[in-house]
This record gives structure tokens, C-alpha cells and sequence, in this order.
């Protein structure tokens, strides 16, 4: 049996904050959600259901984490993690519970399948965390016990009854009386948690951005994207389009709904609209109401009903004056010409009336600006009655690839010639970003027809996408030039594939252009574009487009070594168990573009992260969305 099964998630949300001026630490806002929310994104897949210890605000957490059960204390008077436990044990439904706490928003991914090997491995009854930190005033790194990310057995309930009946409240002295495995974790930062509200505006801006003096200084990916969501604003152009041709577009202006919707109540099913009054009792057993008139969509009735009368009623009509129930006509137990026969408890009262302004009200945000508008949008906006949308006009982006080699396919292939495909697949991406693309061809490696190509595409486009020539090499001349025309911000990335790409601004006399010079490596160009040129696209078309990434299970071990962040080309598929699985798709060479082509996903492998094991927890990127 997996792991997961035998595991319920307990997430400690029940202290005071005192630190924090006594807020409900959980539902502090942490980047565009709250705390809670993050660790419930890192905590569910890892078990088989969880719950959150809370003695406060206990609807609102409800209510975030979709109806889980919240658990206050038994004990009277916040007496810390160890009544949280004592409820968590009580109520687990598992052999095993995994406790964190609710202000961790970086808890390691593979927590649950960390700790379960060593608990089960060691025999343990219950498997602690630890880390290595180095103290400012310490010389060497110290063991830090981390007592709150525990995975126990439910069976230690009655020595953790017993201990908190004589009085003691310390939980590092209560597990002192159990066997303890301990589980040393490389990542110390995906422990650190957030006591004061210092600590929390720390946590929500952990990237530094390098200083300009440091282009040379190999960035992680995160410093990168942050330094490029720095710099972009988004361009001050929209137009009103119909809508068909909205589809894909970014909308520039919230759409303000002009009506309620839907404008009327009506009817949810074919049946019979009545006075919820009228039901039958449970004396009555059935009572039989007589049929006085019909309603259809678009064509209301005007009879308006009295007591023991219905309206015969089509889905979508307008519920007639005095009707506030429908009986779906299935569910009568008679029908006549003239009479309905309803028994007892077959509907309650007001069942199958939609109400106005139910989908949204006059006057309120349909969708906001930012939006990239796919079908069920245009269908929104379509409710309204609004035939016309302001849509941000297409971003003008110029591409090209650079290097003596490269010939245009159908071309004749000399000594020594590839074919260029990276245009290929950057006109892909670019048209499936929504872009109107300039295709400015293959330049040489040639300074001077650098120069002139960049110069162009500056004059045509508002941004340009290049790609080869920005690593260290003799024929190697896009930064140079970039350098030479405007400004560098970074160029080389602690990251595999695509290491080295080139992200600044050029001029050209009144003209300007962001230039991401994406490296020369096929699959390099693809992951670049993925992580860098698209966000700083959507960033200048002003669109709010996050990138989902979610979590599989790692089929085989894969070989990751610290220092850099890495994307391996993966295929995600539904595990025996329904659960997300990934496999690679085998050689991972920045030139072999099949096994990109034979994906579905990217397993991305963090900065800090080591070798991962099989079965491991690994993030994973579909392309699904993206390409
Ligand atoms: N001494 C070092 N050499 C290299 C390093 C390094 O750190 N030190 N980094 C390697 C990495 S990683 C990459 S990625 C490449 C990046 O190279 P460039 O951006 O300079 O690109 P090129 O040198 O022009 O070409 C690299 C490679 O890609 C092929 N290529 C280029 N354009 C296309 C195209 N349009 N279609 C298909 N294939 C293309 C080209 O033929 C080369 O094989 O640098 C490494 N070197
Ligand atoms: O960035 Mo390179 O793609 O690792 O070859
Ligand atoms: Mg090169």
C-alpha cells in the first residue's frame, strides 16, 4: 500500500500569534493567497486527507480549504501544538498522522515520504525533521530539531493523554518518551517560519535582485524572473474588438456587468411551478394541485397562482407571480390534464428556482482587466448582452536565429549546415501566445548584421526574441551587441538548459525594445522561452496568467545536483493508485529536441535540491497551457 493512504495531514493553526499582535497567523496574506493556503498546497498531495487545527475563525478556514474538518482544541486556553496533537490523534481516521504548522509556507514537498521511510525503517513512533543551521554566533552548523513537522503513530493517543493530564504542556520533553527517528532535510529556508510580521514581509521577498555591477554572476531562475517582472510595464494600448475576435486577447478593462443575470428568476427544470406553501405535510402524505396555466421560456405567464393552484413551467421560463418551488415533472406521483399529484418530501421548498442576479449582479466586476479571455469568457461576456470588447492590441514581437550554420529548411544542406528549427518553434510559441509575429529570418554571425537586424526589428517591434550567439564563444556576439545598443540586465542563469540568455533593453533613435536573446540549444530555446520570454510577453500585454505547476510522483531516480535549478523533460500519466505520476523521456541533452517533442510535462528539480529517489515528490510543469 502507498504511503499516502495510511497518512492524514494535521495543519497546526490554533495558536495565539502573540509575535504577530495576536492575528490568526494561518489567514495572513502570504504573495497573492494567505499562509494556510500555501501549506495546504504543499501538504495535500502528500497525504491521503488532512485537517487543520484552529480555535479561531473556524468558518473562514473552512471555507479556504473547501469543508475539511477544523478541529479546535480540547483543551481550554491555547495550550500550544501538543493540544492540537491531542485532537489530531482523537480524530484521525489513518495510522498515521503528519503534523505541520500553518506557517511554513516552504515545507518541503517530500515531508510525508521522507519521514514515513525512516519511521518505518527505524520503528520508530514518530519521525521528527532536523536541519543544519549555521547561528551567527555559533562557528560550526548546529542540529535544529523541528518538532512540529512530525509524522506519528495514532497509537501513542493514550502516553500523550497521560502526559497532558499531569500538567505538562512542552512538546520536545513528551517525545523524549517515545522512540524517535530523526530525518535531516538539506533545505533549511523550507522550514523557516513566520513569528512576526517582519518575518512574513522577509518571506514574501526573498529574491534580491543582483546589482548591476554583477551581469556576470550566474542568477537562479526565481532572481531572474523577478528582476524581468521589475523592469517590464505593461503597453498603454488597447482597442474595442467584437467579441469573436476578443478570443485569446488580454482584456484592458474590467467588464462591469450592465445587468443582473440571470435578469429574472426562473425555472431550473421542465415541471410544475408552485407555492413551496402548498407541499404536503407528512399527515397529508400527497396533495394534488390543480394546473391553471402554462410558462415557457420566452413566453411568461401572466396567471398569477392561489393556494392548491400550479403553472405547468419549461426550463429557463420565468417563475410566474406567487410560485417559489418547482416540482421536476419526473417527480410528480400523478399527472392529469388539469391536476398534479405531489407526495410528501420529494422536493422541499423553493427547490429549482434560479434567482435574479445569481450568476452576477448588476454593477459588479464580471471579469477583471488582465484577463486572457478563453471561450467560457467570451460566453460571459456574450450574458451580458455586450457585443463589443477593449482588448489590449497585439504585442509586436520580431524573431530571428543567428549562426553560419543554420539553412531554412527546404534549403539544400551543405557541409557542416543544420536546419534552423528554433525559429519554428519560437513562432509556435509566439502565435500561441497571441502575438503578431515579424519573422526576420537567419542572420549571420556577424557583428555588423547583428547590428542592422537588431536595429530593425527595434524600429518594427516591441519586443525581440533571438536566438543563439550568448554564450562564451568566438562567434558569440548577441550581448556584445545588445551591450552596445542599450542595456544588459542579465545574461547567464544557474539553471539547466539554457545557462546563458541575454535579457536587456535596446534604442533605436525614438524607438525601444525589451530583446530576450534565448540560447542556441533546441531544447535550451523552448525551457528559456517557457520561463523568461513568456512571463516578460505577458507582463507587457498586462495579463495575469500564472503558471500551474503541480506535484507527481517520481517514477525512477533521477540524478539533480545542487547549485542550479533543472528541467527535465517528463510524461505525467495517472499512477494505479489515480495519483499524478512522471517518467523522463529518457536523454535530457539540450539538442535533442524528440524527447521534448515526446513530453507532456517538465519535472522541474529546485536549486538546493539533490538526487531524488524513487517514488520521491517532484513539481512538475504541463505544457497543457503553455506551449
Ligand atoms: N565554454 C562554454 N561553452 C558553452 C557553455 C558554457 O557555459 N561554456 N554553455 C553551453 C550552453 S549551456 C549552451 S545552451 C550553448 C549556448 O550557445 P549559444 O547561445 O552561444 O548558441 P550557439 O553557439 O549559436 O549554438 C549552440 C548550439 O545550438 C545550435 N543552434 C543554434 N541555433 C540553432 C537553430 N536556430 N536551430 C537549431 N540549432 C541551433 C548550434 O548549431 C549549436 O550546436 O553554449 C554551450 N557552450
Ligand atoms: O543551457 Mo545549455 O542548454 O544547458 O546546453
Ligand atoms: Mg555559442
Amino acid at each position: 500500500m502507498s504511503f499516502h493512504n495510511q497518512i492524514t495531514g494535521l495543519i497546526l493553526a490554533g495558536g495565539r500569534g502573540s509575535r504577530m499582535g495576536s492575528v490568526d497567523k494561518g489567514l495572513q496574506p502570504f504573495r497573492t493567497s494567505t499562509l494556510i493556503e500555501h501549506v495546504i498546497a504543499r501538504l495535500a498531495p502528500q497525504v491521503a486527507s488532512y485537517a487543520i487545527n484552529a480555535n479561531r475563525n473556524l468558518t473562514r478556514y473552512q471555507e479556504l480549504a473547501g469543508n475539511v474538518p477544523v478541529l479546535p482544541d480540547y483543551l481550554d486556553g491555547y495550550a500550544g501544538p501538543l493540544a492540537g496533537l491531542q485532537i489530531g490523534l482523537q480524530f484521525c481516521p489513518t495510522e498515521l498522522l503528519l503534523t505541520v504548522p500553518c506557517d511554513s509556507p516552504l515545507l518541503p514537498a517530500d515531508l510525508a515520504q521522507r519521514l514515513h521511510a525512516a519511521l518505518s525503517e527505524q520503528h520508530a513512533d514518530v519521525a521528527l525533521a532536523v536541519t543544519m543551521q549555521t547561528r551567527p554566533d555559533a562557528a560550526t552548523p548546529q542540529r535544529q530539531l523541528h518538532p512540529v513537522f512530525a509524522l506519528l503513530k495514532t497509537s501513542v493517543l493514550p502516553q500523550l493523554e497521560a502526559y497532558l493530564a499531569s500538567g505538562e504542556r512542552r512538546m520536545e520533553s513528551w517525545f523524549k518518551s517515545l522512540r524517535v527517528a530523526e530525518v535531516l532535510f538539506e533545505d533549511d529556508a523550507a522550514f523557516s517560519n513566520v513569528n512576526t510580521l517582519e518575518e512574513l514581509q522577509a518571506l514574501e521577498q526573498p529574491l534580491v535582485p543582483a546589482p548591476p555591477s554583477q551581469h556576470d554572476a550566474a542568477l537562479h531562475v526565481e532572481q531572474a524572473q523577478h528582476l524581468i517582472a521589475q523592469q517590464i510595464t505593461p503597453l498603454d494600448a488597447s482597442l474595442t474588438v467584437p467579441l469573436c475576435s476578443a478570443l485569446d486577447r488580454v482584456l484592458a478593462q474590467d467588464v462591469i456587468s450592465p445587468i443582473n443575470v440571470p435578469a429574472y428568476d426562473n425555472s431550473a427544470m421542465d415541471g410544475y411551478a408552485m407555492r413551496g406553501a402548498d407541499l404536503p405535510t407528512p399527515e397529508q402524505a400527497q396533495a394534488t394541485l390543480k394546473v391553471i396555466g402554462i410558462a415557457y421560456a420566452g413566453r411568461p405567464c401572466a396567471l398569477e397562482v392561489q393556494a392548491g393552484d400550479c403553472i405547468r413551467i419549461m426550463t429557463g421560463a420565468a417563475m410566474p407571480a406567487g410560485c417559489d418551488s418547482v416540482l421536476p415533472q419526473e417527480l410528480a406521483a400523478a399527472i392529469s390534464e388539469n391536476s398534479v399529484t405531489i407526495a410528501h418530501g420529494v422536493i422541499q421548498n423553493g427547490a429549482n428556482r434560479r434567482f435574479a442576479g445569481e450568476d452576477l449582479k448588476q454593477g459588479s466586476v464580471a471579469l477583471a482587466k488582465g484577463k486572457l479571455l478563453r471561450p467560457a469568457d467570451l460566453g460571459l461576456i456574450a450574458s451580458l448582452g455586450l457585443a463589443e470588447v477593449s482588448v489590449q492590441r497585439k504585442l509586436r514581437v520580431a524573431f530571428f536565429s543567428t549562426g553560419d550554420e543554420l539553412r531554412a529548411p527546404g534549403q539544400p544542406l551543405g557541409q557542416g549546415c543544420i536546419y534552423d528549427s528554433n525559429r519554428y518553434t519560437v513562432f509556435g510559441m509566439l502565435t500561441r501566445l497571441g502575438c503578431e509575429v515579424i519573422d526576420m529570418g537567419i542572420v549571420r554571425d556577424d557583428p555588423q548584421a547583428l547590428d542592422a537586424a537588431l536595429r530593425s526589428a527595434c524600429q518594427q517591434a516591441d519586443a525581440i526574441i533571438t536566438s543563439g550567439g550568448v554564450s562564451e564563444g568566438a562567434a558569440d556576439y548577441t550581448r556584445d551587441i545588445l551591450a552596445s545598443l542599450g542595456q544588459l540586465s542579465f545574461w547567464k542563469l544557474a539553471m539547466r538548459p539554457g545557462r546563458p540568455l541575454a535579457f536587456g533593453q535596446i534604442r533605436d533613435g525614438a524607438h525601444s525594445a525589451w530583446l530576450i536573446g534565448l540560447p542556441g540549444n533546441p531544447v535550451a530555446v523552448a525551457v528559456s522561452f517557457y520561463l523568461f520570454a513568456r512571463p516578460a510577453l505577458l507582463a507587457m500585454m498586462g495579463a495575469q496568467a500564472p503558471q500551474a505547476t503541480l506535484q507527481a510522483r517520481a517514477q525512477t531516480a533521477i540524478r539533480k545536483r545542487p547549485g542550479r535549478t533543472e528541467y527535465q523533460r517528463g510524461i505525467i500519466s495517472r499512477g494505479t493508485d489515480g495519483r499524478p505520476e512522471v517518467r523522463l523521456t529518457g536523454a535530457q541533452g539540450s539538442g535533442i529536441l524528440r524527447s521534448m517533442t515526446e513530453a507532456n510535462c517538465i519535472v522541474v528539480l529546485g536549486h538546493e535540491q539533490g538526487n531524488v529517489a524513487a517514488g520521491d515528490m517532484v513539481d512538475v510543469l504541463p505544457f497543457e497551457g503553455l506551449i
